[in-house]
Protein backbone atom coordinates (compact mmCIF):
# COMPACT_ATOMS: atom_id res chain seq x y z
CA UNK A 1 0.00 0.00 0.00
CA UNK A 2 1.26 3.54 -0.78
CA UNK A 3 1.75 6.17 1.29
CA UNK A 4 -0.96 8.29 0.46
CA UNK A 5 -3.28 4.98 0.96
CA UNK A 6 -2.36 4.52 4.42
CA UNK A 7 -3.11 7.91 5.09
CA UNK A 8 -6.42 7.78 3.70
CA UNK A 9 -7.23 4.91 6.33
CA UNK A 10 -9.06 6.27 9.75
CA UNK A 11 -6.71 5.18 12.39
CA UNK A 12 -3.75 6.34 10.19
CA UNK A 13 -1.16 8.26 12.97
CA UNK A 14 -2.20 6.64 15.62
CA UNK A 15 0.38 3.91 17.54
CA UNK A 16 -0.88 0.31 19.20
CA UNK A 17 1.46 -1.76 21.51
CA UNK A 18 -0.44 -4.84 20.86
CA UNK A 19 1.47 -6.91 23.82
CA UNK A 20 -0.81 -10.01 23.21
CA UNK A 21 -0.72 -13.39 23.02
CA UNK A 22 -2.98 -16.23 21.39
CA UNK A 23 -6.40 -14.98 19.59
CA UNK A 24 -8.77 -12.30 21.45
CA UNK A 25 -5.81 -9.69 21.71
CA UNK A 26 -3.66 -10.26 18.37
CA UNK A 27 -7.42 -10.26 16.90
CA UNK A 28 -7.58 -6.75 17.99
CA UNK A 29 -3.82 -5.56 16.62
CA UNK A 30 -4.96 -6.82 13.71
CA UNK A 31 -8.71 -4.84 13.28
CA UNK A 32 -6.16 -1.87 14.09
CA UNK A 33 -3.66 -2.59 11.73
CA UNK A 34 -6.59 -2.60 9.02
CA UNK A 35 -8.15 0.36 10.09
CA UNK A 36 -5.07 2.33 9.38
CA UNK A 37 -3.01 2.45 13.00
CA UNK A 38 0.86 1.30 13.38
CA UNK A 39 0.63 -1.83 15.20
CA UNK A 40 3.80 -2.95 17.47
CA UNK A 41 3.56 -6.53 18.55
CA UNK A 42 5.24 -7.23 21.45
CA UNK A 43 6.78 -11.05 22.05
CA UNK A 44 8.55 -12.70 24.93
CA UNK A 45 12.07 -14.29 23.99
CA UNK A 46 12.26 -17.40 22.76
CA UNK A 47 9.23 -19.02 22.41
CA UNK A 48 7.23 -16.28 21.30
CA UNK A 49 3.46 -15.52 21.35
CA UNK A 50 1.81 -18.89 22.59
CA UNK A 51 -0.01 -18.87 18.67
CA UNK A 52 2.85 -19.34 16.73
CA UNK A 53 3.06 -23.07 18.63
CA UNK A 54 -0.46 -23.68 17.20
CA UNK A 55 -2.00 -24.97 13.95
CA UNK A 56 -2.44 -25.05 11.23
CA UNK A 57 1.45 -25.25 9.88
CA UNK A 58 2.79 -24.99 6.71
CA UNK A 59 6.49 -25.50 7.10
CA UNK A 60 7.44 -24.17 10.36
CA UNK A 61 4.93 -21.55 10.11
CA UNK A 62 1.71 -21.32 12.37
CA UNK A 63 -1.64 -20.26 10.26
CA UNK A 64 -2.91 -19.39 13.27
CA UNK A 65 -0.30 -17.07 13.84
CA UNK A 66 -0.13 -15.42 10.61
CA UNK A 67 -3.79 -14.34 10.11
CA UNK A 68 -4.03 -12.57 13.19
CA UNK A 69 -0.45 -10.81 13.09
CA UNK A 70 -0.66 -9.53 9.82
CA UNK A 71 0.15 -6.22 9.13
CA UNK A 72 2.21 -5.53 12.53
CA UNK A 73 5.82 -4.71 13.45
CA UNK A 74 7.60 -7.65 15.70
CA UNK A 75 9.25 -6.63 18.68
CA UNK A 76 11.21 -9.67 21.03
CA UNK A 77 11.85 -7.89 24.39
CA UNK A 78 12.33 -9.76 28.21
CA UNK A 79 10.23 -7.42 30.05
CA UNK A 80 11.10 -8.99 33.24
CA UNK A 81 14.47 -7.66 32.52
CA UNK A 82 15.21 -4.31 33.47
CA UNK A 83 16.96 -2.65 30.30
CA UNK A 84 13.80 -4.76 28.74
CA UNK A 85 10.90 -3.00 30.82
CA UNK A 86 12.82 0.14 30.19
CA UNK A 87 13.03 -0.02 26.19
CA UNK A 88 8.90 -0.44 27.29
CA UNK A 89 8.05 1.73 29.28
CA UNK A 90 9.67 4.53 26.89
CA UNK A 91 7.82 2.35 23.84
CA UNK A 92 4.57 2.65 25.77
CA UNK A 93 4.64 6.71 26.30
CA UNK A 94 5.29 7.08 22.59
CA UNK A 95 1.96 5.01 22.07
CA UNK A 96 -1.76 5.62 21.74
CA UNK A 97 -3.12 2.00 22.48
CA UNK A 98 -1.73 -0.68 24.58
CA UNK A 99 -3.39 -4.08 23.95
CA UNK A 100 -3.10 -7.21 26.35
CA UNK A 101 -4.55 -10.29 26.79
CA UNK A 102 -2.77 -12.09 29.66
CA UNK A 103 -3.90 -13.31 32.91
CA UNK A 104 -4.96 -10.33 35.09
CA UNK A 105 -1.82 -9.07 37.86
CA UNK A 106 0.33 -10.65 35.11
CA UNK A 107 1.01 -7.10 33.25
CA UNK A 108 1.36 -5.23 37.17
CA UNK A 109 3.94 -7.91 37.99
CA UNK A 110 5.85 -6.66 34.70
CA UNK A 111 5.29 -3.06 35.69
CA UNK A 112 3.19 -2.35 32.84
CA UNK A 113 -0.48 -2.16 34.32
CA UNK A 114 -2.51 0.19 33.50
CA UNK A 115 -1.94 2.93 36.95
CA UNK A 116 1.66 2.80 36.05
CA UNK A 117 1.42 3.47 32.44
CA UNK A 118 -0.98 6.09 32.82
CA UNK A 119 1.45 8.33 35.23
CA UNK A 120 3.51 9.03 32.17
CA UNK A 121 1.48 8.72 29.51
CA UNK A 122 -2.34 9.80 30.71
CA UNK A 123 -3.87 9.97 27.09
CA UNK A 124 -2.82 6.07 26.87
CA UNK A 125 -5.83 3.76 26.32
CA UNK A 126 -5.10 0.72 28.00
CA UNK A 127 -7.34 -2.25 26.82
CA UNK A 128 -7.13 -5.54 28.94
CA UNK A 129 -8.70 -8.97 28.13
CA UNK A 130 -9.07 -12.19 29.95
CA UNK A 131 -11.39 -14.36 31.05
CA UNK A 132 -13.73 -13.55 33.58
CA UNK A 133 -12.22 -9.64 34.05
CA UNK A 134 -9.73 -7.83 36.34
CA UNK A 135 -12.61 -7.58 39.14
CA UNK A 136 -15.10 -10.36 40.65
CA UNK A 137 -14.39 -13.16 42.26
CA UNK A 138 -12.64 -15.26 39.73
CA UNK A 139 -10.72 -12.28 38.09
CA UNK A 140 -7.65 -14.07 38.92
CA UNK A 141 -8.64 -17.27 36.91
CA UNK A 142 -7.24 -17.67 33.47
CA UNK A 143 -9.32 -19.18 30.56
CA UNK A 144 -9.79 -19.66 27.09
CA UNK A 145 -12.92 -19.18 25.03
CA UNK A 146 -14.28 -22.60 25.30
CA UNK A 147 -14.19 -21.99 29.03
CA UNK A 148 -16.57 -18.86 28.36
CA UNK A 149 -18.49 -20.75 25.85
CA UNK A 150 -19.52 -23.47 28.33
CA UNK A 151 -19.96 -20.83 31.25
CA UNK A 152 -22.09 -18.60 29.34
CA UNK A 153 -24.93 -20.69 28.80
CA UNK A 154 -24.54 -20.86 25.22
CA UNK A 155 -23.04 -24.08 24.75
CA UNK A 156 -25.98 -26.02 26.87
CA UNK A 157 -28.65 -24.75 24.45
CA UNK A 158 -26.71 -26.44 21.19
CA UNK A 159 -27.02 -29.83 19.91
CA UNK A 160 -29.31 -32.80 20.36
CA UNK A 161 -31.46 -32.56 23.29
CA UNK A 162 -29.84 -35.26 25.86
CA UNK A 163 -26.54 -35.51 24.33
CA UNK A 164 -23.19 -33.99 25.23
CA UNK A 165 -23.04 -30.52 23.64
CA UNK A 166 -21.03 -30.38 20.36
CA UNK A 167 -17.89 -28.09 20.62
CA UNK A 168 -18.18 -25.09 18.23
CA UNK A 169 -15.41 -25.06 15.70
CA UNK A 170 -14.19 -21.01 16.07
CA UNK A 171 -13.70 -19.45 19.25
CA UNK A 172 -16.79 -17.02 19.64
CA UNK A 173 -15.64 -15.79 23.11
CA UNK A 174 -11.95 -14.39 21.54
CA UNK A 175 -13.59 -13.03 18.84
CA UNK A 176 -16.69 -11.38 20.26
CA UNK A 177 -14.69 -9.90 22.71
CA UNK A 178 -12.23 -8.83 20.46
CA UNK A 179 -14.46 -7.36 17.95
CA UNK A 180 -16.05 -5.60 21.18
CA UNK A 181 -12.64 -4.42 22.76
CA UNK A 182 -12.40 -2.70 19.17
CA UNK A 183 -15.23 -0.74 18.97
CA UNK A 184 -14.54 0.49 22.98
CA UNK A 185 -10.73 1.40 21.82
CA UNK A 186 -11.75 3.42 19.03
CA UNK A 187 -14.52 5.27 21.03
CA UNK A 188 -12.11 5.83 23.79
CA UNK A 189 -9.74 7.23 21.30
CA UNK A 190 -12.38 9.35 19.93
CA UNK A 191 -13.44 10.38 23.96
CA UNK A 192 -9.69 11.70 24.56
CA UNK A 193 -10.02 13.92 21.64
CA UNK A 194 -12.55 15.80 23.81
CA UNK A 195 -11.56 14.90 27.50
CA UNK A 196 -7.47 15.01 26.72
CA UNK A 197 -7.34 11.47 28.91
CA UNK A 198 -7.03 7.48 27.75
CA UNK A 199 -8.90 5.22 29.84
CA UNK A 200 -8.40 1.49 31.18
CA UNK A 201 -10.49 -0.97 29.19
CA UNK A 202 -11.26 -4.30 30.68
CA UNK A 203 -13.06 -7.04 28.76
CA UNK A 204 -14.34 -10.73 29.73
CA UNK A 205 -14.85 -13.19 27.26
CA UNK A 206 -17.45 -14.36 29.94
CA UNK A 207 -19.26 -10.78 29.61
CA UNK A 208 -18.89 -10.72 26.38
CA UNK A 209 -20.39 -13.95 25.56
CA UNK A 210 -23.36 -13.27 28.73
CA UNK A 211 -23.70 -10.08 26.58
CA UNK A 212 -24.18 -11.83 23.50
CA UNK A 213 -27.52 -14.06 24.37
CA UNK A 214 -29.81 -12.55 22.13
CA UNK A 215 -33.09 -13.96 23.75
CA UNK A 216 -32.46 -16.97 26.25
CA UNK A 217 -31.30 -14.23 29.14
CA UNK A 218 -34.90 -12.22 28.69
CA UNK A 219 -36.46 -15.65 28.13
CA UNK A 220 -35.62 -16.37 31.37
CA UNK A 221 -35.89 -12.66 33.12
CA UNK A 222 -39.09 -11.82 30.98
CA UNK A 223 -40.83 -15.17 32.22
CA UNK A 224 -40.06 -14.20 35.93
CA UNK A 225 -37.36 -17.47 36.32
CA UNK A 226 -40.03 -19.64 34.70
CA UNK A 227 -38.24 -20.56 31.52
CA UNK A 228 -34.94 -21.58 30.90
CA UNK A 229 -33.84 -22.92 27.54
CA UNK A 230 -32.55 -25.74 26.55
CA UNK A 231 -31.00 -27.86 23.75
CA UNK A 232 -33.86 -28.19 20.54
CA UNK A 233 -31.23 -29.98 18.26
CA UNK A 234 -31.74 -28.67 14.62
CA UNK A 235 -34.50 -25.31 14.61
CA UNK A 236 -35.69 -22.90 16.88
CA UNK A 237 -38.56 -22.76 19.30
CA UNK A 238 -39.92 -19.61 19.05
CA UNK A 239 -39.01 -18.93 15.58
CA UNK A 240 -40.88 -21.06 13.28
CA UNK A 241 -39.97 -21.97 10.56
CA UNK A 242 -36.28 -21.55 10.94
CA UNK A 243 -33.76 -24.64 11.01
CA UNK A 244 -31.37 -27.16 9.56
CA UNK A 245 -32.70 -29.91 7.40
CA UNK A 246 -31.02 -32.76 5.70
CA UNK A 247 -31.63 -33.11 1.66
CA UNK A 248 -31.31 -35.79 -0.12
CA UNK A 249 -27.43 -35.26 -0.47
CA UNK A 250 -26.53 -32.56 1.36
CA UNK A 251 -27.97 -30.03 4.02
CA UNK A 252 -29.92 -26.75 3.67
CA UNK A 253 -31.05 -24.17 6.53
CA UNK A 254 -34.56 -22.45 5.35
CA UNK A 255 -35.77 -19.03 7.04
CA UNK A 256 -39.34 -18.90 6.61
CA UNK A 257 -40.41 -17.82 10.49
CA UNK A 258 -41.85 -14.16 9.06
CA UNK A 259 -45.34 -14.61 8.24
CA UNK A 260 -45.51 -13.86 4.10
CA UNK A 261 -42.23 -15.70 4.11
CA UNK A 262 -43.92 -18.79 5.56
CA UNK A 263 -47.09 -18.34 3.54
CA UNK A 264 -45.10 -18.55 0.32
CA UNK A 265 -43.17 -21.53 1.10
CA UNK A 266 -46.59 -23.21 3.21
CA UNK A 267 -48.18 -22.67 -0.83
CA UNK A 268 -45.44 -24.15 -2.34
CA UNK A 269 -44.75 -27.35 -0.48
CA UNK A 270 -48.73 -27.66 -0.91
CA UNK A 271 -48.05 -27.26 -4.56
CA UNK A 272 -45.49 -30.21 -4.81
CA UNK A 273 -46.49 -32.90 -2.75
CA UNK A 274 -47.00 -31.57 0.67
CA UNK A 275 -50.21 -32.49 2.56
CA UNK A 276 -53.43 -30.53 1.01
CA UNK A 277 -54.73 -27.77 2.66
CA UNK A 278 -51.01 -27.45 3.69
CA UNK A 279 -50.82 -23.88 2.43
CA UNK A 280 -53.91 -22.51 3.56
CA UNK A 281 -54.08 -23.20 7.02
CA UNK A 282 -54.73 -19.85 8.86
CA UNK A 283 -53.71 -21.29 12.77
CA UNK A 284 -50.05 -21.52 10.50
CA UNK A 285 -50.52 -18.05 9.38
CA UNK A 286 -48.59 -16.22 12.60
CA UNK A 287 -45.73 -16.86 14.67
CA UNK A 288 -47.77 -17.56 17.86
CA UNK A 289 -49.71 -20.59 15.82
CA UNK A 290 -46.91 -21.68 14.25
CA UNK A 291 -44.55 -22.26 17.33
CA UNK A 292 -47.52 -23.81 19.37
CA UNK A 293 -47.63 -26.66 15.86
CA UNK A 294 -43.87 -26.30 15.31
CA UNK A 295 -43.57 -30.40 15.57
CA UNK A 296 -46.61 -31.15 13.63
CA UNK A 297 -45.34 -28.48 10.58
CA UNK A 298 -41.72 -30.39 11.02
CA UNK A 299 -43.17 -33.19 10.44
CA UNK A 300 -44.61 -32.31 7.02
CA UNK A 301 -41.57 -30.47 6.19
CA UNK A 302 -38.74 -32.63 7.29
CA UNK A 303 -39.75 -35.59 4.74
CA UNK A 304 -40.74 -33.34 1.62
CA UNK A 305 -37.18 -31.66 2.46
CA UNK A 306 -35.49 -35.34 2.52
CA UNK A 307 -37.17 -36.38 -0.50
CA UNK A 308 -35.06 -33.42 -2.72
CA UNK A 309 -31.35 -32.37 -3.71
CA UNK A 310 -30.22 -29.49 -1.81
CA UNK A 311 -30.36 -27.71 -5.43
CA UNK A 312 -33.83 -28.27 -6.45
CA UNK A 313 -34.86 -26.54 -2.85
CA UNK A 314 -32.43 -23.76 -3.38
CA UNK A 315 -33.69 -23.34 -6.70
CA UNK A 316 -37.52 -23.82 -5.53
CA UNK A 317 -37.30 -21.15 -2.35
CA UNK A 318 -35.23 -18.70 -4.74
CA UNK A 319 -37.98 -18.59 -6.81
CA UNK A 320 -40.50 -17.43 -4.10
CA UNK A 321 -38.01 -15.24 -2.07
CA UNK A 322 -37.82 -17.17 0.97
CA UNK A 323 -34.21 -17.32 2.24
CA UNK A 324 -32.28 -20.24 2.43
CA UNK A 325 -28.58 -21.44 1.90
CA UNK A 326 -26.80 -24.53 1.43
CA UNK A 327 -24.61 -26.04 4.57
CA UNK A 328 -21.35 -25.35 2.73
CA UNK A 329 -17.77 -27.12 3.06
CA UNK A 330 -14.62 -24.54 3.47
CA UNK A 331 -14.04 -25.39 0.08
CA UNK A 332 -17.48 -24.06 -1.37
CA UNK A 333 -17.06 -21.18 0.77
CA UNK A 334 -13.60 -19.74 -1.00
CA UNK A 335 -15.05 -20.90 -4.12
CA UNK A 336 -18.33 -18.84 -4.06
CA UNK A 337 -18.00 -16.47 -6.40
CA UNK A 338 -19.80 -13.68 -3.92
CA UNK A 339 -17.41 -14.17 -1.61
CA UNK A 340 -14.53 -13.77 -4.44
CA UNK A 341 -16.88 -10.60 -5.62
CA UNK A 342 -15.99 -8.93 -1.76
CA UNK A 343 -12.03 -9.76 -1.74
CA UNK A 344 -13.34 -11.96 1.28
CA UNK A 345 -9.59 -13.72 0.86
CA UNK A 346 -6.54 -11.64 0.98
CA UNK A 347 -3.36 -12.77 -0.90
CA UNK A 348 -0.26 -11.58 0.28
CA UNK A 349 4.00 -12.50 -0.38
CA UNK A 350 5.59 -14.36 2.44
CA UNK A 351 9.51 -13.99 2.22
CA UNK A 352 9.97 -17.75 3.35
CA UNK A 353 6.03 -19.41 2.40
CA UNK A 354 5.81 -16.82 -0.92
CA UNK A 355 2.22 -17.01 -1.65
CA UNK A 356 -0.26 -17.43 1.06
CA UNK A 357 -4.07 -16.89 1.11
CA UNK A 358 -5.94 -16.02 4.24
CA UNK A 359 -9.28 -14.56 5.40
CA UNK A 360 -10.21 -10.92 5.11
CA UNK A 361 -11.69 -8.67 7.66
CA UNK A 362 -15.21 -7.55 6.78
CA UNK A 363 -14.63 -3.98 7.09
CA UNK A 364 -15.74 -2.44 3.85
CA UNK A 365 -15.16 1.05 3.72
CA UNK A 366 -15.91 3.79 0.74
CA UNK A 367 -12.89 5.92 1.55
CA UNK A 368 -9.60 3.40 1.81
CA UNK A 369 -9.06 -0.15 1.51
CA UNK A 370 -8.59 -2.04 4.68
CA UNK A 371 -6.92 -5.59 3.09
CA UNK A 372 -3.49 -5.74 4.86
CA UNK A 373 -1.44 -6.96 2.60
CA UNK A 374 1.75 -6.94 4.99
CA UNK A 375 2.69 -10.87 6.80
CA UNK A 376 2.75 -11.03 9.91
CA UNK A 377 6.28 -10.34 11.49
CA UNK A 378 8.88 -13.14 12.09
CA UNK A 379 9.86 -13.15 15.99
CA UNK A 380 12.10 -9.51 16.80
CA UNK A 381 11.93 -8.86 13.07
CA UNK A 382 11.81 -4.96 13.95
CA UNK A 383 13.87 -5.25 17.10
CA UNK A 384 16.44 -2.94 15.67
CA UNK A 385 14.31 -0.53 14.13
CA UNK A 386 12.13 0.23 16.92
CA UNK A 387 15.06 0.29 19.48
CA UNK A 388 16.75 2.82 17.34
CA UNK A 389 13.77 4.91 16.93
CA UNK A 390 13.35 5.17 21.10
CA UNK A 391 16.73 6.65 20.66
CA UNK A 392 18.99 3.32 21.71
CA UNK A 393 22.22 3.48 19.90
CA UNK A 394 24.01 0.99 17.81
CA UNK A 395 26.16 -0.30 20.75
CA UNK A 396 23.40 -0.12 23.29
CA UNK A 397 21.11 -2.21 20.95
CA UNK A 398 23.85 -4.87 20.34
CA UNK A 399 24.28 -5.74 24.16
CA UNK A 400 20.73 -6.34 24.67
CA UNK A 401 20.49 -8.53 21.47
CA UNK A 402 23.92 -10.18 22.80
CA UNK A 403 22.18 -10.84 26.26
CA UNK A 404 19.28 -12.11 24.74
CA UNK A 405 17.24 -8.68 26.14
CA UNK A 406 16.02 -8.33 22.37
CA UNK A 407 15.53 -11.57 20.59
CA UNK A 408 14.87 -12.23 17.16
CA UNK A 409 14.60 -15.42 15.19
C1 LIG B 1 -4.03 -17.51 27.84
C2 LIG B 1 -3.66 -17.78 29.27
C3 LIG B 1 -4.57 -18.89 29.82
C4 LIG B 1 -2.22 -18.31 29.27
O1 LIG B 1 -1.81 -18.52 30.56
P1 LIG B 1 -0.27 -18.57 30.90
O2 LIG B 1 0.45 -19.32 29.81
O3 LIG B 1 -0.14 -19.09 32.29
O4 LIG B 1 0.14 -17.07 30.74
P2 LIG B 1 0.09 -15.87 31.74
O5 LIG B 1 -0.94 -14.91 31.27
O6 LIG B 1 -0.06 -16.37 33.14
O7 LIG B 1 1.54 -15.23 31.54
C5 LIG B 1 2.68 -15.99 31.25
C6 LIG B 1 3.97 -15.37 31.72
O8 LIG B 1 4.63 -14.77 30.58
C7 LIG B 1 5.26 -13.59 31.02
N1 LIG B 1 5.57 -12.73 29.88
C8 LIG B 1 4.73 -12.25 28.97
N2 LIG B 1 5.38 -11.49 28.08
C9 LIG B 1 6.67 -11.48 28.45
C10 LIG B 1 7.84 -10.87 27.93
N3 LIG B 1 7.80 -10.11 26.84
N4 LIG B 1 9.00 -11.08 28.56
C11 LIG B 1 9.05 -11.86 29.65
N5 LIG B 1 7.99 -12.46 30.20
C12 LIG B 1 6.81 -12.28 29.60
C13 LIG B 1 4.23 -13.04 31.96
O9 LIG B 1 4.81 -12.06 32.75
C14 LIG B 1 3.86 -14.28 32.75
O10 LIG B 1 4.87 -14.52 33.72
P3 LIG B 1 4.56 -15.06 35.19
O11 LIG B 1 3.55 -14.13 35.78
O12 LIG B 1 5.90 -15.03 35.86
O13 LIG B 1 4.04 -16.46 34.97
C15 LIG B 1 -3.76 -16.50 30.13
O14 LIG B 1 -2.82 -15.56 29.61
C16 LIG B 1 -5.14 -15.88 30.13
O15 LIG B 1 -6.05 -16.32 30.84
N6 LIG B 1 -5.35 -14.82 29.31
C17 LIG B 1 -6.64 -14.06 29.26
C18 LIG B 1 -7.72 -14.76 28.44
C19 LIG B 1 -7.29 -15.12 27.02
O16 LIG B 1 -6.98 -14.28 26.22
N7 LIG B 1 -7.25 -16.41 26.78
C20 LIG B 1 -6.70 -17.00 25.54
C21 LIG B 1 -7.62 -16.85 24.44
S1 LIG B 1 -7.19 -17.81 23.06
C22 LIG B 1 -8.37 -19.01 22.94
O17 LIG B 1 -9.20 -19.13 23.76
C23 LIG B 1 -8.34 -19.88 21.75
O18 LIG B 1 -7.34 -19.83 21.03
O19 LIG B 1 -9.31 -20.60 21.56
Amino acid sequence: MNAAARQALPLAGIRVIDYSHFLAGPYVGRCLAALGAEVIKVERPGSGDAGRQHAWFVGDHSGYFLQQNMGKKGLSVNTKDSRGRALMKKLVDSADVFVENYRPGALEKLGLGYAELAETNPGLVYCSISAYGHTGPDSHRAGFGLIAEAKSGIMQMVGNPGEAPPLLRISLGDMYTGVHAVAAINAALLGRVKSGRGQHIDMALYDTLVSMHEYAVQCYTLSGGKEVPVQTGHDMPNSTLYGVFRAQDGDLVIAAQVDDAWKRFAALVEQNGGPTGFGGDTRLHDAAGRNARRLEILEVVRPWVARRPVADILKMLDGIDVPCAKVQRIDEVLADPQIQARGMVVEQEHPVLGKIRLPNLPFRMSGCDTSIRQVAPELGEHNAEIAASLGFDAAQIAEMQADGVLYSA
